[in-house]
């Protein structure tokens, strides 16, 4: 099917399935929530695991592996907050015809694979810092209605789990982590993020706090969660006893010395970062690739041939072609030809512009004689004549401009959905207007629940439902690092938008994902 036949903004879950199936990025498969990652999407995804990858190990975080089946002793281990997540647990019961004697659970998350050898594993404070990562798929068999690359039964991700001695390292390498988390998406994916803490209600409920980067998709005016970086602070140590003898305790009478339940972190990147990707830059013409993820940067295509011109002026552009191609893969640049002679030129045009590709070049008979070829850029389609000389450069720097506009543009539009609010009634028009809020906020979280509800599309009567989300209401996404300044909170006078507390913070709020 060539191009899209839905607009962006006419339905946006339609458009998004058809930029999806038709770019070739994902294929929809036979069980519900489960889809298949081709390479042109898979091929982001390696992009960002190197990029990730090269930061951490500067962090000397080692790469492994552990099982995917968690036994339920494990894995009930922490009661407290597994109950709230056991309807999304999937169980293996069976091998062939017989049922296995214990379920086996499929890993949500390997907490609870881990850390019972981080117990067995450190037994000094000598075996601090442990620093683990794995790269792997996880099994959640969500209810919520799914979305490719989104919310899907499983995904792929990045799950590092670390150890150390105090709190004070814990809270640098939560922070440490967060910083990639944000710069894989400003830097590679050439979207901006918001970095804050997660509050009380929203955190993870094993852990202390929470860090988040939060992303906004301009097209539904919804948040969402990009990645997130917990310290665990010492609550899965104490569950699963991992103590070390203290350093700094003085030796007490006898050689025991103080306990010490070690301070841990935990953070996760998924495949999540391919869908926000696609809704954040994609438009009516299908993908945006980003260059610095693209599998392909440039495509070169040939032109202006007609019925005039004999096979040996087709050759000679067809070899125009091809060493335009070996010229700019010798400088770096991931560059193709499509010289399939059983399509038009403008067949092939939509075909690229379907998949994203950031510059088409297209070479004729005309460009020759000007020694030239034209340039088209997928995210302006912006038209320039380019002289062959110094092709390679033109081209290097025409896509390191192509990813600066593109994180531009981005920020421009995150911004122009993203609203610093005083007053509640504005609040509802902003959220209406599909914008997320930076709002004065006493930071509780039962004001956070009244905000929920008073903000639910229900609550608000029949408000036209401009796109099919349920009436759900405004979530707190998270407490942002860098705090508004006009006006700035004022202490103990500024009041709470909700309650008549006095607020202490801004909260960013919204409807999310
Ligand atoms: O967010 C991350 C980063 C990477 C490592 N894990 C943490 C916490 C994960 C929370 N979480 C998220 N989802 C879960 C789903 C489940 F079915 C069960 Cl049993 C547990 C969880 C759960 O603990
Ligand atoms: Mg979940």
């Amino acid at each position: 099917k060539l191009g899209l036949d839905v607009a962006k903004e006419e339905d946006f879950s339609r458009w998004y399935q058809q930029v999806l199936t038709r770019s070739e990025m994902l294929d929809y498969y036979d069980i519900s929530g489960c889809y298949i990652i081709r390479p042109w999407a898979y091929h982001v995804w390696q992009t960002i695991q190197e990029y990730f990858d090269v930061k951490i190990k500067t962090m000397q975080v080692k790469n492994c592996y552990f099982p995917m089946f968690v036994s339920a002793r494990a894995l009930e281990q922490e009661k407290n907050h597994i109950e709230g997540f056991a309807p999304e647990v999937a169980w293996v019961t069976k091998a062939g015809s017989s049922d296995l004697d214990e379920p086996i659970a499929i890993r949500p998350t390997s907490e609870t694979v881990m850390y019972p050898y981080f117990s067995k594993w450190i037994r000094s404070h000598r075996d601090l810092p442990l620093r683990l990562n794995q790269w792997c798929s996880v099994v959640r068999w969500e209810f919520k209605n799914p979305q490719p690359f989104l919310r899907t039964r499983e995904f792929l991700w990045q799950e590092g789990h670390c150890a150390y001695l105090t709190k004070d390292d814990a809270d640098t390498e939560t922070r440490r982590i967060l910083t990639y988390y944000k710069s894989v998406y400003e830097h590679l994916l050439a979207v901006p993020m918001i970095d804050g803490v997660k509050s009380e209600k929203e955190k993870f409920a094993g852990g202390l706090y929470t860090t988040t980067v939060e992303g906004f998709i301009p097209a539904t005016g919804r948040g969402i969660q990009a990645a997130t970086s917990h310290n665990l602070g010492q609550s899965f140590s104490k569950m699963f006893n991992v103590v070390v003898e203290d350093p700094n305790s003085p030796a007490n009478a006898g050689n025991e010395s103080a306990k010490l339940n070690v301070w841990q972190t935990s953070w996760g990147l998924s495949t999540r970062t391919l869908g926000v990707m696609v809704m954040v830059h994609g438009d009516n013409k299908g993908l945006v690739m980003p260059p610095r993820v693209s599998e392909i940067q440039v495509i070169v295509i040939p032109t202006g041939l007609t019925v005039k011109h004999d096979n040996a002026a087709r050759q000679v552009v067809y070899d125009a072609c091809s060493d335009l191609v070996t010229r700019l893969l010798n400088a770096g640049i991931r560059a193709e030809a499509d010289l399939r002679d059983n399509y038009t030129p403008g067949f092939k045009y939509n075909h690229w512009e379907l998949r994203g590709v950031p510059i088409r070049l297209e070479i004729g008979p005309k460009d020759l004689e000007k020694n030239s070829t034209l340039s088209v850029r997928r995210d302006t389609f912006a038209k320039n004549a380019l002289p062959l000389e110094n092709i390679e450069t033109t081209v290097a720097d025409l896509l390191e401009q192509i990813q600066s506009d593109m994180f531009i543009k981005a920020t421009r539009e995150r911004d122009a959905g993203l609203k610093t609010i005083t007053k509640w009634d504005d609040f509802i028009t902003a959220l209406n207007n599909k914008c997320i809020c930076l709002i004065p906020w006493c930071n509780t979280t039962e004001c956070e629940d009244e905000i929920k509800e008073r903000s639910s599309r229900a609550e608000l009567g029949d408000e036209p439902q401009d796109e099919k989300a349920p009436s759900m209401g405004a979530k707190s996404l998270c407490i942002p690092f860098l705090q508004p300044t006009n006006p700035p909170i004022e202490q103990g006078v500024t009041k709470c938008i909700q309650c008549d507390k006095h607020a202490t913070v801004y909260g960013l709020f919204g409807r999310s994902y």
